[in-house]
């Protein structure tokens, strides 16, 4: 009996390693083939956060190394600072470069429009005003993020920027009004709520409605006084490049697009 345990414990350690190598390669593969489409000589590249944008930066490494290619990267967090520094890639601001070219960033969930769920890591606010200013968003990401509708799977919420004075009432206000609930996101490494780079408070809006209009969800949630910004991204992604589990990279414009796009 117990050896009967042992082993089903180690085989669901095994099956466990074995999707997460395989999802590892596939946010390599969407991350590569993205920088390899959409970074150029001579542009100033938007540095997404996240584990799949570690990936991007590890390519446009490589390239800037073998092909010489001279670009200029803005972080969207602390960590895609650190990032870029540690890879010695050229590091810029917005004030010495406020047009970006393309921003290469991850997401935690893309539906059929390519409206995206980010902020898992706690940096959307960083990662949206770069997206507003970069002519082109390109999203990279696994399968498991490629959904038609929003909170098909990814079901940890909609991050939520919020001050800390407001947190309790903001929470209760969005909870009252728009449904669904709205947690304050607690550290796992530390006692008490995640701060973001800007040092605010996390909100995660978990049951919220699938069918919803985000463009006026967003509008809507931005009108309460302490909510700084929230991790839905309309309309800004051109393009997203999802690894998929048999090794192909699949390539997603949004189903809404009006024009199309040079992507
Ligand atoms: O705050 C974090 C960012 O929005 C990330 O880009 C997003 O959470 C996706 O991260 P990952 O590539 O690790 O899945």
């Amino acid at each position: 009996m117990v050896n009967n345990l042992v082993h089903l414990y180690r085989q669901f350690g095994v099956t466990c390693r074995s999707i997460m190598a395989g999802l590892q390669e596939a946010k390599k593969l969407a991350a590569y083939k993205a920088v390899d489409d959409h970074v150029q000589d001579n542009l100033i590249v938007g540095v997404g956060s996240g584990s799949t944008a570690v990936l991007a930066v590890e390519r446009m490494m490589e390239r800037v190394r073998n092909e010489h290619l001279n670009i200029k990267c803005i972080p969207t967090s602390f960590q895609a600072r650190q990032l870029i520094i540690q890879s010695q890639l050229p590091l810029t601001n917005l004030e010495i470069n406020p047009e970006i070219d393309v921003t290469i960033d991850g997401a935690d969930e893309v539906d059929e429009n390519l409206t995206c769920i980010k902020g898992g890591g706690a940096c959307f606010l960083q990662e949206k005003i770069v997206a507003y200013n970069s002519k082109k968003l390109v999203i990279i990401a696994d399968y498991t993020k490629d959904s038609v509708k929003l909170g098909q799977q990814w079901k940890k919420g909609i991050p939520l920027e919020v001050d800390p004075m407001a947190y309790y009432t903001v929470k209760t206000k969005i909870e009252k009004t728009m449904g669904g609930e709205a947690e304050l996101r607690i550290g796992k490494m530390k006692a008490g709520p995640v701060i973001t780079d800007g040092g605010n408070f996390i909100l995660d809006w978990k049951d919220f409605n699938p069918e919803s209009n985000w463009e006026e969800v967003n509008m809507e949630l931005l009108k309460i006084p302490g909510l700084f910004e929230t991790g839905l991204f309309v309309d800004m992604a051109v393009v997203a490049y999802f690894g998929m589990s048999d090794g192909t990279v699949k390539v997603r414009t949004p189903k809404n697009a009006k024009d199309s796009c040079d992507c």
